[in-house]
């Protein structure tokens, strides 16, 4: 069962990293990628061979699509001739639905549209998949195992993609966006910058592994840190003066817009 990763960025060498570690071995896994210098980097720390896109289909049983939406047109009409029915494409472009792929491939390949995010490249990814409208059981376990070597894998229907890429592809940046802010607001309260990244980083761990391993509700957490008159109190009430939960609702919208516009072929 050989696997081909097209456009082998970020997410690509997540997956790659991934699937490699998931015990596939090297010689089951092609990569083809459009910059040579980022692909000579990969052949040489992963051991995987690098062929052009159209011979990576003809050789692979599952194409896994990891370019720009922008690019997927281009890509698709490139590799066209070389698919075959039978095969196997897993799409992991945001906005890209999977009547894009299938209307540029051969009738009767299997289309799987997947949104990964990048703590893939930590084995805690979060991804959800939705089948085309001609795939099997068989080929979404395919797709389902694949992706299960880089953290946690879901399903959905592919009308709430533009909310999952909202949610949780898009879902790291926004958290990362508050550990950022809470280290300027603890040097700016007068920790040295490394211990204020130190005691930040390890709260958000910490809290993170409260949610998974307790099951409760993030509200119950909160209040029991929350003291009747205390610091926490203080603390978030301005947050929500500063209408922060309002924001949040007002950006996961815009994300899912965003991806919305992606699907009818809006540039970048
Ligand atoms: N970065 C993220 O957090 C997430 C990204 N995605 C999706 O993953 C896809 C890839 O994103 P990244 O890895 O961040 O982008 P990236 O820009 O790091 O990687 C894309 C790679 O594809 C290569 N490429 C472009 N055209 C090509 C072609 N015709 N043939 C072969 N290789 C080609 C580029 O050289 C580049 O290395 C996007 O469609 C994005 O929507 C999905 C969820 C999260
Ligand atoms: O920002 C983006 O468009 C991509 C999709 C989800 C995360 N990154």
């Amino acid at each position: 069962m050989t696997v081909a990763i097209l456009g082998a960025g970020m997410m690509g060498e997540a997956l790659l990293a991934g699937i490699l570690q998931g015990g596939r071995p090297a010689s089951d896994v092609l990569v083809a990628e459009k910059r040579p210098e980022r692909a000579a980097e990969l052949t040489e720390r992963y051991g995987v061979e690098v062929v052009g896109n159209a011979e990576a289909v003809k050789r692979a049983d599952t194409v896994l699509l990891v370019v720009k939406p922008h690019d997927m047109g281009t890509l698709l009409d490139e590799v066209a001739a070389a698919a075959r029915p039978g095969q196997l494409f897993v799409s992991l472009a945001a906005g890209i639905t999977t009547a894009f792929v299938e209307a540029r491939l051969p009738g009767g390949v299997a289309v799987v549209r997947v949104m990964p995010n990048t703590p893939a490249l930590v084995g805690e990814g979060m991804s959800a998949m939705s089948p085309g409208s001609h795939t099997g059981d068989d080929h979404l376990r395919e797709a389902e195992e694949l992706l299960r070597s880089t953290g946690r894998v879901v399903r959905v229907a592919e009308k709430q993609q533009d909310a999952v890429t909202a949610v949780s592809g898009s879902g790291p940046a926004y958290v990362f966006y508050v550990v950022e802010s809470m280290i300027e607001a603890g040097v700016h309260l007068g920790l040295p910058r490394d211990t204020a990244t130190e005691l930040v980083v390890q709260t958000l761990v910490g809290a993170a592994t409260m949610l998974r391993e307790t099951g409760e509700h993030p509200a119950v957490l909160r209040e029991r840190v929350t003291s009747p008159g205390g610091t926490t109190a203080a603390a978030l009430r301005q947050l929500e003066e500063g209408r922060v939960r309002a924001d949040f609702l007002a950006a996961l919208e815009a994300a899912r817009d965003r991806s919305r516009a992606l699907s009818s072929g809006d540039p970048v």
